[in-house]
């Protein structure tokens, strides 16, 4: 990989008037980034004769201290302290004309605890800037300085098992179908029937709010009587993700509080609500006991196309950080884009408390989490019984499998769905344990579970062939061997 190493100097650094941005100091190749600054790795597609350099010291001027042009007030502060240094630009493997530029920011930039803050800094104006054709946050490198000013989750993985006492494999979730329409007494019924049949949550959908068709109270009513009902019947603690998203704070309180006093351990935002609300909604929930689960709602707006905008890598980095206990993450194997070493760099970003630099997963940098817990992550979209095989072996125990259509388009009832994916886990798990080999064994788990358990064969007649093969959109563009850059 080509280091490029000069950039274009112009004129004296107080000189009035327009001045490079390398020429102002955000070009620093030698510097040598401190333990406690925080590190941000973009991928710059600059416009055609714009210099890598000079677009990368732009990105770092404009998203620290920086003008487009020489302010005297500069003088009045520790100017070179507060100026984010861009220390490195690489070519992107296999793509002409893009690059990776790395840069460092002095901890002092930021204000403590506050995604907002650091988001209106690193992501604030360079999105729009002209020289650039695109940008995109490719990954962080936040350091325990900063990380310890965050809350985290307001549980975590270890303190949700604890409260559940379900250990020793994944959980299992559905979302309620159809998305919209259903009144609350029938939403209840499918609450009671999935948790019933074997599932250890159900959940709203990112869109079921307080629309006029079923107010939020009387899901809730109704919704928590389906869980109450389910948990008497099996002895298990079940749960139902109460979406609270609202226009706002005061409303999302009060539906998390109603929640809570009808005996939820449980509520749901979506990441459309914005940082600040997600933030104070995990510190409503540490402070009252309860499970956040964040559906990642919209993100794909910005996450997906390579070139330009936020990877999920860092939107992970920012939800852990924030403090939620569950965040969607993706499947690799359903509907939805998840290429599948992109995924594992996301699922090891929410579970782990050490992640190496591994750029075939897409991570640039070595990730220290100082104990935070883990955030449980979601796999949901487009999944059904006949992957369960697939699915133990990407993400291990960790991790709620949700079947939404999965259960509720079941031939035999919701009821009949939920039993085929508990017996497929289990079935699968069990396999597991014994040491079988999921990837080339497992189908003929599947098989051998359903002789005893007709949901599971009538899922799998049903389902067994659906797959949604397609070119992933987010991969990494690191061949697999490892970057000579590294
Ligand atoms: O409603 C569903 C899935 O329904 P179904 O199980 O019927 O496909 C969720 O909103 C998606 O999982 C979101 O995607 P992601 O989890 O990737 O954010
Ligand atoms: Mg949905």
């Amino acid at each position: 990989m080509t280091i490029i190493e000069d950039g274009p100097k112009t004129k004296e650094r107080w000189d009035p008037g327009v001045q490079s941005y390398a020429g102002m100091g955000y070009w620093a190749p030698d510097y040598e980034p401190k333990e406690t600054d925080i590190l941000a790795v973009f991928r710059m597609a600059p416009q055609d004769g714009v210099d890598a350099i000079e677009a990368a010291a732009a990105v770092a001027g404009e998203s620290s201290t920086a003008t487009w042009t020489v302010v005297w007030t500069d003088r009045l502060t520790a100017n070179s302290h507060y100026q984010a240094k861009a220390y490195k630009v690489e070519d992107v493997p296999g793509r002409p004309g893009e690059y990776f530029a790395y840069i460092a920011y002095d901890i002092d930039l930021f204000e403590e605890g506050s995604i907002a803050n650091l988001t209106s800094s690193i992501i604030g104006n360079v999105f729009g800037f002209k020289p650039l054709k695109a940008l995109r946050l490719e990954d962080m490198r936040i350091p325990v300085a900063y990380k310890k000013t965050f809350q985290g989750p307001a549980h975590g993985i270890v303190m949700e098992r604890e409260f559940l006492n379900k250990y020793g494999r994944p959980l299992l979730g559905a979302t309620i179908k159809p998305k919209l329409g259903l009144s609350a007494r029938n939403y209840g019924r499918v609450v009671y029937e999935a948790c019933k049949g074997g599932l250890d949550f159900t959940k709203d959908d990112e869109n079921i709010n307080s629309q006029p068709f079923m107010r939020w109270r009387d899901r809730f009513l109704f919704g928590m009587e389906g869980v109450n009902k389910a948990m008497a019947e099996t002895g298990e603690v079940k749960g139902h993700y109460f979406n609270v998203t609202a226009g706002t704070m005061e409303e999302m309180y009060e539906r998390a509080q109603f929640a809570k006093e009808l005996g939820s351990v449980i509520v749901m935002i979506d990441l459309t609500i914005g940082y600040t609300a997600i933030q104070s909604m995990a510190n409503w929930c540490r402070a009252n006991g309860m499970l956040l689960h964040l559906h990642r709602a919209g993100h794909s707006t910005y996450t997906r196309q390579k070139t330009h905008g936020v990877s999920f890598r860092v939107i992970s980095q920012w939800c852990r950080l924030m403090g939620v206990d569950h965040l969607h993450a993706g499947t690799v194997v359903g509907k939805l884009e998840g290429d599948p070493a992109t995924t594992r760099g996301f699922y090891d970003t929410l579970r782990e408390d050490k992640v190496s630099r591994n750029l075939e997963n897409g991570i640039f940098f070595d990730q220290e989490w100082a104990s935070m817990p883990g955030v449980m992550p979601v796999a949901s979209g487009g999944i059904h019984a006949g992957q369960m095989h697939q699915l133990l072996d990407l993400f291990q125990d960790d991790v709620i499998l949700q079947f939404g259509g999965g259960t509720i388009g079941h031939p035999l009832g919701i009821s009949a769905g939920a039993e085929s994916n508990r017996v497929a886990l289990e079935a699968m798990v069990k396999a597991r344990n014994e040491g079988k080999d999921l990837l080339r064994e497992g189908p003929g788990v599947l098989r051998d579970a359903a002789k005893a358990c007709k949901p599971l064969e009538v899922a799998l007649a049903t389902w067994g062939d659906v797959t949604f093969d397609y070119t992933s959109t987010d991969a990494p563009d690191f061949v697999p061997t490892a970057s000579p850059s590294a």
